[in-house]
């Protein structure tokens, strides 16, 4: 077994929230069921970051997603750690230097669902209800489809959400399918929405794996248990996505898939109240992920020109 020459073990680093631990022993299981290795000998350490403190306002304002990984990424760097189980989702483009995202877990249902006590679709939700969800994807992708709804901020994690809605806060709520999934929660759902109408965020329902770049001994461990398509559709969207800079206030929606070993990426970009969407698709050579990710960033960068972006 590999081994961390600083610490003496081998250990796994994720946040504290009970999706995140989800994630992490998940990936743990699965690495020491593929290497014939005792789960228990793998240890899983919590590490609290910036963006679990911080609740009280919305992630785009604060200082976007580096905020759930700084402090996971300095104990990656300084060796308490060995590897980071994230929600790819939830990755910046960027890395700091010495680390890599390459490894992912195959990839579950990349669909969001809607959840409510009041109506059985979205579409049936009466005119002025009330839409909580943090995700300023979600918030325009809701306006354009029911812009006589309200919708307003609602951040915290998934339970938290949950029970906001029991209290009557909001009539309506978005999350991902595959984090209720893994919760053992899917039956929540209320209606599984459809890709067209409501295509995911870059990287929705995909497990990735942080490592320190050039670590040879966790590769070769991770070999076993990660799915090469899954890699290549997250090169695209991530591309695509670091293309349209990053601006964590700007709505994209993203989502790669494989078949029959061709790369098809569809990208979407909204204004914030929906009323303005452009999208596209680039179907291409799955070894040319990168490029395509990179090619339909700048198409609708283009498309939605100078004050797009800015104008927000
Ligand atoms: N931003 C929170 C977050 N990050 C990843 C998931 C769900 C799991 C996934 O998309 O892989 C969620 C909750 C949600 O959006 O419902």
């Amino acid at each position: 077994m590999q081994t961390n020459p600083t610490r003496g073990g081998f250990a796994i680093g994720t946040r504290g929230s009970p999706l995140a631990l989800a994630q992490a022993h998940e990936v743990r299981d699965r690495i020491a069921a593929a290497n014939g290795l005792d789960p228990a000998a793998i240890e899983v350490v919590v590490i609290r970051t910036s963006g679990d403190i911080i609740l009280d306002r919305p992630l785009s304002e604060v200082g976007g997603k580096g905020l759930f990984t700084k402090e996971i990424e300095e104990a990656l760097l300084d060796g308490t750690i060995d590897l980071a189980v994230h929600s790819a989702k939830d990755m910046p483009t960027t890395l700091p230097d010495g680390l890599v995202l390459e490894h992912f877990l195959p990839r579950e249902d990349v669909r969001d669902v809607f959840i409510s006590p009041r109506a059985a679709r979205l579409a049936d939700l009466p005119a002025g209800a009330i839409v909580g969800t943090a995700s300023l994807r979600r918030q325009a992708l809701v306006r354009r489809l029911r812009p006589d709804l309200e919708v307003v901020t609602y951040r915290g994690n998934v339970q938290s959400r949950l029970r906001k809605l029991d209290e009557g806060v909001v009539d309506a709520t978005l999350l991902a399918l595959a984090g209720l999934k893994r919760l053992g929660m899917a039956d929540v759902a209320t209606e599984i929405l459809g890709l067209d109408e409501f295509p995911p965020a870059v990287g929705q329902g995909a497990i990735g794996i942080e490592t320190r770049a050039g670590d040879t001994g966790v590769a070769a461990l991770l070999a076993p248990v990660v799915d090469p398509d899954t890699a290549v559709a997250l090169a695209a969207e991530r591309a695509f996505l670091a293309a349209l800079d990053g601006s964590c206030r700007t709505p994209i929606a993203g989502h790669a898939t494989i078949a029959a070993g061709r790369l098809t990426l569809a990208g979407l970009i909204l204004t914030p109240d929906g009323a303005t969407a452009h999208a596209d698709r680039i179907e291409g050579l799955t070894g040319d992920a990168a490029e395509i990710g990179a090619e339909l960033g700048a198409r609708l960068k283009a498309r939605g020109g100078p004050d797009f972006f800015s104008g927000l």
